[in-house]
């Protein structure tokens, strides 16, 4: 007979856990979802009228269920003490120091959520393994916990690595393409498989629910989104081109795109891919494949995250240049800081490396995100432990509420998230933007989403990503 799941406690409320095990709280109204972290503010957040992160349409799901079958708390032990399934949805961030740094995932947090369960639980529970990790942490997590079992309770791990993406996390868990879950090929280990798959059962299609071992889930993760994220760089390698060929890099994708066996997706050029995982998890799969004592296979993947950085410099590169080889003093506007649209989450952006490439340029940059804080921008240009450098940067960096106000002045604007309103055809008047600029007016395409003739014919000079100059 299936354990069949009761109550289910999540460690994390971050991006994956909070939108993760609100959207089961929704699905699964026969099940209590209690979602625990240390950080007091944040679960106060979850808590209020304002959630801590910014997701379209995660707000209804969250009000709808709180305090009816999701749980938002601190309380991290009797939270454990009463779950039959346990989701381990801590962050896993690059190593900062010490073996493997610059490469290697932390796992610190993994490993004292584990012994925390361990500590605490006083029944038998399922614990699963969300956050992503490198292939065979599980075993450790086994290790921590088997050492803590007795006759009366065990511990059963899974893997189910999650591939929702940010700005679109509720319809991605809503309508999954796939749930993974790898788990021992033993029947106790089959048998936690199968009380996970019907908690997914309640909305998932069961042909959507894959399961599979422990490792190539594991793997299976990181395999993802190192594929994902190669697309990316294999496009805006070909970008290059296209600006020293004539040809046109939307074209090309489109073209290439149409064939089946590519598919369109994907395949967007830009400044660069950002966010907090596809170079962490890239960095993590080098890392294993050097200790699996694979270099080739640690340089193929290595040159994913190599061409992304080569991506943001030539870039930069060419905003200067065109600005005829100085920036200093000029006023660059900069229109986006999040890591892509409908997300207000900015790790890794690529707008921060821009940002600070132009500082020390000494450029003067004006900057407007619809949803990033203007607290968060500062932290994001900071150098903290490095130097001090917020009175610098405040002489070269001010935030505006709007495109418009970021514009005044300026000699230059720097496309650099999609946002849909700065789309030329929906909201934005670029006549008025044109009019309060320096002249000659120049404007970036960072992200592919102008219509650069109607921009010409208003009189700017318009530069594009995978576009030779006009
Ligand atoms: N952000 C994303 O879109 C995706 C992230 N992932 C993976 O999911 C994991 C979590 O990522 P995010 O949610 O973005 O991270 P996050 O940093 O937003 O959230 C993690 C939370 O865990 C909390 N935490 C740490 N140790 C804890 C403990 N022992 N008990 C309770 N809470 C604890 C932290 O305070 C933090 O609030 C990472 O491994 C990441 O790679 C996977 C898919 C998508
Ligand atoms: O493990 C994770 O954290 C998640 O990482 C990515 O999701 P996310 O980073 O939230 O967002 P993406 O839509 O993948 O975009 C990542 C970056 O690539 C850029 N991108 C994306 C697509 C594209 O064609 N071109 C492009 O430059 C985006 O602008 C963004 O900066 C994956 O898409 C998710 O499946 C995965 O679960």
């Amino acid at each position: 007979m299936t354990t069949q799941v009761k109550k289910i406690c999540c460690l994390g409320a971050g991006y994956v856990g909070g939108p993760t095990c609100a959207v089961i709280a929704y699905k699964c109204h026969d099940i209590d979802v209690t979602i625990v972290d240390l950080n007091e503010s944040r679960i106060a957040a979850w808590n209020s009228d304002h959630l801590p992160i910014y997701e379209p349409g995660l707000d209804k799901i969250v009000f709808e269920r709180r305090g009816k079958n999701l749980f938002f708390t601190t309380q991290v032990e009797q939270s454990v003490l009463e779950a039959d399934l346990i989701f381990v949805s801590v962050n896993t961030p690059t190593k900062k120091s010490g073996l493997g740094a610059g490469f290697a995932a932390d796992l610190a947090y993994v490993e004292s959520a584990t012994r925390q369960i361990a500590d605490v639980a006083k029944s038998s529970k399922i614990v699963v393994e969300k956050s992503t990790v490198p292939c065979r942490t599980a075993e450790s997590m086994r290790t921590i916990l088997e050492a803590n079992s007795n006759e009366n309770i065990r511990f059963d791990i899974l893997s189910n690595p999650e591939f929702l993406a940010e700005g679109t996390a509720i319809n991605d868990l809503l309508n999954p393409d796939r749930v993974l879950i790898g788990g021992l090929q033993t029947p106790e280990g089959m048998k936690a498989q199968q009380a996970l798959v019907e908690v997914y059962a309640h909305w998932v299609p069961t042909d959507r629910i894959i399961t599979t071992n422990l490792w190539s889930s594991e793997l299976s993760k990181l395999a993802a989104n190192a594929l994902l994220a190669q697309r990316i760089s294999s496009i805006n390698a070909l970008s290059a081109i296209c600006e020293a060929t004539g040809a046109d890099i939307d074209e090309v994708a489109y073209a290439c795109g149409r064939d089946t066996r590519i598919g369109p997706k994907f395949l967007k050029a830009s400044v660069g891919f950002g966010g907090s995982c596809f170079q962490k998890d890239i960095l993590n799969l080098v890392y294993l494949s050097e200790q699996l004592n694979l270099p080739e296979v640690a340089a193929y993947w290595k040159q994913v995250v190599d061409l992304n950085e080569y991506q943001k410099k030539r870039f930069v590169s060419r905003v200067i240049k065109t600005l005829f080889n100085t920036i200093t003093n000029k006023k660059i506007a900069i229109f986006g800081f999040a890591f892509k649209k409908d997300t207000g989450d900015t790790r890794e952006s690529a707008a921060i490396t821009l940002c600070k490439d132009f500082i020390q340029e000494n450029a003067k940059v004006r900057i407007y995100d619809p949803k990033v804080t203007t607290e968060q921008i500062f932290l994001d240009l900071s150098e903290p432990g490095v130097v001090d450098n917020t009175k610098q940067l405040k002489n070269r960096v001010t935030i505006a509420k709007s495109a418009y106000e970021a514009s005044e002045d300026a000699d230059a604007i720097v496309i650099t998230t999609e946002w849909d309103e700065f789309k030329v055809s929906i909201e934005l008047d670029y006549q008025k933007i044109y009019d309060q600029m320096h002249k000659p007016a120049f404007i970036f395409d960072g992200r592919l989403i102008l219509d650069a003739e109607k921009l010409r014919n208003i009189g700017f000079r318009v530069h594009t990503i995978g576009r030779a100059e006009a």
